[in-house]
């Protein structure tokens, strides 16, 4: 199981840009990444978004449908907001963006979140 998260603020969403693997550096994705054994999916995502942005967040209801990715790991992306005042940072990838609706559009996304775009874009609010 891989957990997303849908970060949205002043009608715009959070996105980050991935460093690594070669094949993918570039890409845009969300915030997010593996479940551990013995984890729950909003466990994975807390501990997710430590990691990566350096900020707690608390986890709210399901955005979309689930997506099977190329590697036949299930994908569940949640929305989420900030808990505290602490901004997010890129701790393990190339950048950080907020972006706007047409913005989103416009990013080489990772293949696989091409699915649930538009349950994305219906989090932002229009411009
Ligand atoms: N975080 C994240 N992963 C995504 C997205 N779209 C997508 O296909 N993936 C895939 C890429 C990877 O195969 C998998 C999770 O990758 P990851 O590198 O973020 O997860 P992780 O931190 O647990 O990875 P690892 O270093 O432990 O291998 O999900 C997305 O929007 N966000």
């Amino acid at each position: 199981m891989v957990v997303g998260a849908a970060l949205v603020r002043d009608g715009r969403l959070l996105v980050q840009q991935r460093a690594f693997p070669e094949d993918v550096a570039g890409l845009w994705e969300i915030p997010g990444g593996r479940v551990e054994p013995g984890e729950t999916d909003v466990e994975g995502l807390r501990r997710e978004c430590r990691e990566e942005l350096g900020v707690d967040v608390v986890v709210g209801d399901r955005v979309g449908a689930e997506v099977t990715l190329p590697n036949g790991m299930l994908f569940r992306v949640y929305a989420v907001t900030l808990d505290g005042a602490v901004e997010p940072r890129a701790v393990e990838h190339r950048a950080l963006r907020w972006v706007t609706a047409s913005e989103l559009v416009e990013l080489d996304w990772l293949p696989a979140d091409q699915a649930f775009l538009p349950d994305l874009l219906a989090r932002i609010s229009p411009e």
